[in-house]
Parts: C-alpha cells; structure tokens; sequence
C-alpha cells in the first residue's frame, strides 16, 4: 500500500471535538435535523470524508444522519462490530479497509438506540494511511470515533425523550377532548384523525369486536359511504392482535404478504402497504384481556416503514381511546335510564284535570317552569299542591336532576336547620357522621317547602337568608356551600293573615312569592271530578288486577255532588277503598261510602253487606277519622293533631304508616 507521509492531526483535536460535541449537546435546538448540520464538521476534524449513522430496522439498513455517498457500506464490518457489543454494554471500535465502525450500544430501554446501530466513518487518505503508519494514530481515531459515537448516542437518547414527551403531552391533550365528546361517531373519528396526525399515517380505523358474532366492526369506515366494515375477527393482522393481546407490525416487503386481509383492501378499493395494529383495552395489566374492546390500526406510514415506536405511540393512543369509549358507553347507558326514570317519574305525577281553572294553572306552571324563578302554590289540603310543584320541576330544565321535598310542619325548629342545611360531624352530641341537608340534595333540581306557613319564626328567618345569599353552611360548620336550586313552596294557610299576626315573615312571603298558582278545591273544578275519579279507578284496578268497573249514572251524580272537603286525597282515598272492598262490573252510590257511609258501614248499617277483615277495617276507621280531624281543624295540622291527643309530628308519622299522603319527601 502506498504509504503518503500525514501530518499527524493537531494534539487539540480530541479536547475541540470533545467542546464541540458538549456544545451540541447543551443546545436548547435539538432536533431531527441537528445531527445532520453538525456532522460535517465533527467528521472533518476526524479525518473522515464521509460517514455517519448506520443502523438495522425491520431487516434493512438505514444511514441517518449520514454526510456524504450511501454507496458501499462495510455491511460485513457493521455487523460484526454491532456482534461484538457486550453484555455489559462494551462496544469495541473495528478498524479496516479505511472504514472505522464504532457499535453503539444499547441504551437498555432509556429511549434512546435500541435498535442495533453503528458509527461509521470513512477515513480520507491521508487518514487511512497515518492510522496504518501509526499505532498512536490508529488508537486517537478510536478513541475520538468512540467519543462521537457515545455523543451521539446521548443526542439520539435526548431526541426520542423529548419526541416521547411530545408525543405523550399531545396524547394527554387529545384524551382530555375525547373525554368532552358525546357523540359515538363523533368520537371515533376525532380518535383515528389523531392516530393519523399523531403516527403521520394514511388513515387509522377502530375495530370494535363483537364478541358474540365474533365480527370486527371498522369504525370509522373511511371509504365506505355511510356503511360499516365488518371482518372475521380471526382475519388479518388485526385478527393476530386479538388473538395474541399483543401489538403486530406488518410493511409490504418484508413482511409476509399472507398476513394482510386484502378483502378489506378491496371493499375500500385502497392499498395497505404497512400497517401498525395494537389491542384496545379499558382494563388495567389483569384485567386487559376480559376488558377488550378491539383492535387500533394505523394504516400506511407516510415516510418509511412502521417501527416499534409507532407501536407504542399506537398502544398509548389506544389505551385513552378505549377509555373514552367506554366512558362514552356508561354515560350513554346512565343517560338512557336516568331519562326512562325521569319519564316514569314525570307521567306518574299527571296533574289530570281540563276545567279552565286548571288549564289556565297548568299554562301559568308550565310557562314559570322554563324560569328558575321561585313559586308559591296555594291551595287547601288535598287539591295537589305537590303534584303541581313536581309538574314544574318535570317541565323544567332541571327534569333531570332531583325533586327533593320536605314538610316544614313536621319538622320542629331544631330539627329544621340540621334536615334543610345539613350538620358536620360532631356538630352536637347525636351527630356521629356528616349529614347532607335538603338544600344540597336538591342541587341541580328543585326543592318543595310544603306547609312553609307552618315553619317556626327561626326557621323563616334562616330560609330567608339561603334565598337570598344561595349558600348553605352546614350546622357546625363554616364552610359555605353554593347551591343550585329552584325552590317551590306551598301551604293551604292565608299568608296574608299570619304576616298581619306576625306569624309569618313579609320578607320571606315577598322572597317567596315571585310567582304564585292557586289550585282551586276539587268541588269547584266541575266534571274533572269524573276524569280524576276514572284516572285513580283504573290506577288502583290495575294494582290489584281487576277488570275496570263502570259507574252506574246515580254513582256518577253522587261523585259530582258530593263536596269533597278533602279534595283529591279524598277522592282517591274513595277510589281506592270502592276497588278493594266491591267486587261487581258496576259502581253504585252505596259503595261509593261518601257522607258518612264508612262510619255507618264498620258499625254494620246496610252498606256493610260485604264482609271487611279487621285490619282493613281499622285502617279505614282511622284514615276516616284523621281525615276527619284534619277538615274540622280546616288544614292545621298542629290542630288537628291536638284534637287527635298527637303530637304533629307522630300524627305525620300515623298517616304515613296508614298510606295517606303527607307532602313529606
Ligand atoms: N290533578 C291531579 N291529578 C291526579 N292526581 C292528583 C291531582 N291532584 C292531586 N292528586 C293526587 O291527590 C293526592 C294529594 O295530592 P297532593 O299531595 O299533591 O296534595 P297537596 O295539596 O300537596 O296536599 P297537602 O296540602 O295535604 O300537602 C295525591 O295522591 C296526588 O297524587
């Protein structure tokens, strides 16, 4: 070999390379095309002409960042000098033909060169020829290609760290928007523009398996106008996803051909030239495989081939994306039943009637319900102030959200701000837990404050302040709590009367009544008596499966009438008892038992032909008799259950336990 006299490169040279590979490596820029502007001159002051990264990915190799001709490699050199790398990371420098090849080793998992990878410097001739000349020459090219190699390495490292963190903040940033999204179609295909941006692919489609057809469901179907992709789930790479759990690459050459499902090419008149496909699952490590939901596949990369971290960015993706859609899933399912709940709710509380008194009360509800406004409804016992209260709140925005309704009444006033504002635990001697009051159980709906006219003066004066400053403070607490509540209150008493015997506060009364709706007795409300007296008749029948009666003409007047001092409570406590206690196709007045004829029937007068157990007889005696009481106190039930020998709040009790309506929650 001719051997040209060189003069050895300056003794500065390693200490420069060194600064300017530690310049590189502070720099706040680097990025793909970094390397390639630095390489140039970290290669001249080597003694190179050309060279750079060499590194093998999916069986082939590929030279980036690389200075100067791609024509050829040493292959045979690189593989052997990638070979030697040790176990413990060592990676001796091979020195040959002009070639210096320096393996780089694995970074274990750090992010940085995983793959098997090589600097390689082709040595200019006055190089080549000092290095065959001199030992000392031959070991400063390794050990300056070594200094490189591991710089590069570390900027290698830093770039994919920063790429990962990148791609992983834009991961978040689009799990976050999915989360928003409601609508399934919508969703999808928010998540596949994202894996196409993301993974810089054609297209990405979400196969959702259905398990019992065993089909996979392409969604979305991009070419397929307005249908549905549907696939073997044992076809194709995204049928070894499924069987495997596992993450599959597939690029046209050099992977097998007969891994591909071309059918779906065809049906989509499209070409897969490489394809990355990963499980979809929602569950965490043990439950990912019962948690499977389908297949992510990203579809032709735009430059090169798939690799594994395509792959993983594609998993990343998927695991947020199965977490949206099931997320989207149980909302939907709890929207549906909670609005089939509402529904219930709602037509179980039909406010019947079409007199005009109640036409023109329903119009002025339905109207206030599209407000948050707060609602007096007056009315005596019985006329369906609570049906009316419930009618607002169904009509409303706030449908879905709760009915909470309390009896001021029966609440005595230390009871009061504990049950409506709620207590902390420790807050006096008998509150062993935190207890929540009805103001913030009724937040995001409505809260019906029925009798208001019967709450305590304390307790006015602190329902006026909850109105008016829409916090709460919990009993013993300091925290002030907003709340979200429409709030309709009602009573059978004369407002104005108790605010002239100061009974009853006129700011709370002015708080109160922004809107008011009076329900008029059921006596006053014409033929609605025959309407609401069939609605309970067919209600009850029904509950205990018998055929629906007919009124006879003369049951049909005794219904008009009658006066109805109790109102619809005490119609339907008629309807009720006549489905029990007769048993003919046709209704008569006797069984109707209205003016006294159940006290006459239990003492065995001539409507007592039917036999009644004594239970039944005892309940309807003394559903009679508080009635009774109830109308003689003309509402007032602290009245009334003084005459009963009750205190208010046993007699709320008695009448729940005999199935009367009390307007308590
Ligand atoms: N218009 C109506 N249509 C159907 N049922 C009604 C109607 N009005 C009242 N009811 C029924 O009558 C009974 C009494 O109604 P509600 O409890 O609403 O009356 P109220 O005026 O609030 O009574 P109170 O003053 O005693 O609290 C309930 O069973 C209710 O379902």
């Amino acid at each position: 070999m001719n051997r040209t006299p060189i003069s050895s490169p300056p003794e500065s040279t390693e200490i420069r390379l060194a600064l300017e590979m530690s310049r590189a490596l502070q720099a706040k820029t680097i990025g793909p095309t970094f390397l390639q502007s630095v390489l140039p001159e970290l290669l001249r002051m080597l003694g190179g002409q050309m060279g750079g990264l060499v590194s093998q990915r999916q069986g082939s190799w590929h030279c980036a960042p690389w200075v100067g001709e791609k024509t050829n490699f040493p292959i045979d050199l690189i593989t052997d000098a990638i070979d030697r790398i040790g176990t413990d990371g060592s990676a001796p420098s091979q020195i040959a033909d002009g070639w210096c090849v320096t393996p780089i080793g694995s970074d274990n998992g750090t992010g940085g060169l995983n793959t098997p990878s090589a600097l390689v410097i082709r040595m200019t001739d006055a190089e080549e020829s000092a290095v065959r000349e001199s030992e000392e020459r031959a070991q400063r090219m390794i050990r300056t290609a070594q200094l490189l190699a591991s710089a590069l390495q570390r900027i290698e490292t830093q770039m994919r760290q920063a790429r990962r963190i990148e791609q992983l903040t834009a991961v978040l940033a689009a799990a976050a928007e999915w989360q928003r999204l409601d609508d399934d179609e919508a969703l999808l295909r928010k998540i596949a523009d994202t894996a196409t941006s993301l993974i810089e692919c054609e297209r990405a489609s979400i196969f959702l398996w259905d398990r019992r057809r065993s089909k996979l469901i392409g969604r979305p179907a991009l070419g397929i106008e307005g249908g549905s992709l549907e696939v073997d789930d044992d076809a194709g790479v995204v049928g070894e996803v499924l069987r495997s759990g596992e993450p599959k690459i597939w690029n046209a050459g050099s992977d097998d051909e007969s891994r591909v499902n071309r059918k779906v090419d065809e049906s989509l008149e499209f070409e897969t030239r490489s394809l990355a496909a990963v499980p979809m699952s929602s569950g965490s490590d043990e439950h990912r495989r019962e948690k499977l939901i389908g297949v992510f596949e990203a579809i032709n990369k735009t430059d090169g081939e798939f690799d594994e971290f395509d792959a993983v960015l594609l998993a990343d993706l998927a695991t947020h994306a199965a977490v949206a859609i099931e997320s989207l899933r149980t909302r939907q399912r709890l929207r549906s039943s909670r609005d089939r709940l509402v529904q219930d709710a709602a037509s179980a509380t039909t406010l019947v009637g079409n007199h005009p008194s109640i036409e023109t009360v329903r119009r002025s509800a339905e109207k206030v319900a599209k407000t948050d406004l707060t609602v007096l409804v007056l009315g005596k016992n019985g006329t369906g102030k609570e049906v009316l209260a419930r009618h607002v709140h169904y009509e409303s925005d706030r449908r879905s959200g709760p009915f909470v309704a309390v009896n001021c009444a029966a609440l005595v006033e230390t009871l009061l701000e504990s049950e409506l504002f709620g207590h902390e635990k420790g807050a006096f001697t008998d509150a062993n837990q935190t207890h929540i009051g009805k103001f913030e159980l009724a937040s995001g709906g409505t809260l019906f404050l029925d009798e208001v006219g019967d709450m305590s003066p304390g307790g006015q004066a602190k329902l006026l302040r909850v109105l008016e400053e829409k916090v709460v403070v919990r009993v013993g607490g300091s925290q002030p709590i907003p709340v979200d509540v429409r709030v309709i209150a009602a009573t059978n008493q004369p407002l104005e009367e108790l605010i002239a015997a100061r009974r009853f506060r006129e700011d709370l009364f002015f708080r109160l009544n922004v809107v008011s709706l009076t329900l008029p007795p059921l006596a006053d409300r014409g033929d609605d008596v025959l309407m609401v007296a069939n609605h309970f008749l067919k209600q009850f029948c029904y509950q205990i499966g018998r055929q629906v009666p007919q009124w006879s003409p003369a049951a049909e007047s005794a219904l008009l009438s009658h006066s109805w001092p109790g109102n619809i409570r005490e119609l339907r406590n008629t309807i009720e008892r006549v489905c029990y206690l007769t048993s003919e196709d046709v209704i008569h007045p006797d069984d109707l038992m209205i003016n006294g004829a159940v006290a006459q029937r239990l003492k065995g007068g001539p409507a007592a032909e039917m036999p009644i157990e004594l239970n039944e007889a005892t309940r309807i005696f003394q559903v009679d008799h508080i009635e009774s009481a109830i109308k003689t106190s003309g509402g007032n039930m602290t009245d009334a259950a003084g005459r009963l020998g009750l205190h208010r709040s046993n007699l709320y009790r008695k009448m729940r336990q005999l199935g009367m309506p009390t307007s308590s929650e």
